[in-house]
């Protein structure tokens, strides 16, 4: 899909540069979950390294886990950002069922709206769970299969917040 990387006046978009993805730099919106260095504990006769209890899960006093599967069509970067979403009710795990990068972009809250964006690039291998309330954008696979399994709540409210963006931003790779 080609699109104009400027404004209906002809300004260029304000731009993101994608940054590395690291569990430092992404605390402040959720967890990165990745089986690197060595495990919290050897189970199975030592057979299996279980990193254990990675992910700062919420799904609210009404709500309940599920696990959802995500078949979502591949993007390519510059990538125009329009909208980010939260979910005031939970938080929201994506964890690829395929060894391939994914951009997750994130902003702080500002007075009820999305602050400045923020855009990340994972390594293959590596999943995000984003705390509840968390401004995102929607998961965005840079390769195929772009095939989740989705950890979220599962409840009767809506549990979805959408912000246009007034100017869309164009987020480039780093
Ligand atoms: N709406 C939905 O189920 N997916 C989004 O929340 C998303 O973050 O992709
Ligand atoms: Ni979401």
């Amino acid at each position: 899909m080609t699109w104009a990387a400027e404004t209906a006046s002809g300004a260029p978009l304000p731009r993101i540069v994608t940054e590395q993805l690291t569990a430092e730099a992404f605390r402040p919106f959720g967890d990165v979950l990745e089986a690197e260095g060595a495990p919290d504990r050897l189970i199975n006769q030592g057979l299996c390294g279980r990193f254990h209890d990675r992910a700062r899960l919420d799904f609210g006093p009404d709500g309940r886990a599920g696990i959802s599967l995500f078949k979502a069509e591949p993007r390519a970067l510059p990538y125009r950002l329009e909208m980010l979403e939260r979910h005031p009710d939970g938080s929201q795990a994506f964890v690829p069922m395929s060894l391939t990068s994914f951009l997750v972009i994130t902003a702080e809250d500002k007075n009820g709206r999305p602050g400045t964006p923020r855009a990340f690039l994972t390594q293959p291998g590596q999943a995000i769970n984003l705390l509840r309330g968390t401004w995102h954008g929607v998961l965005t696979p840079l390769e195929a299969p772009g095939l989740f399994a989705v950890f979220d709540r599962i409840g009767t409210s809506a549990n979805l917040e959408e912000h246009w963006l007034d100017t869309p931003f164009e987020v480039t790779r780093g």
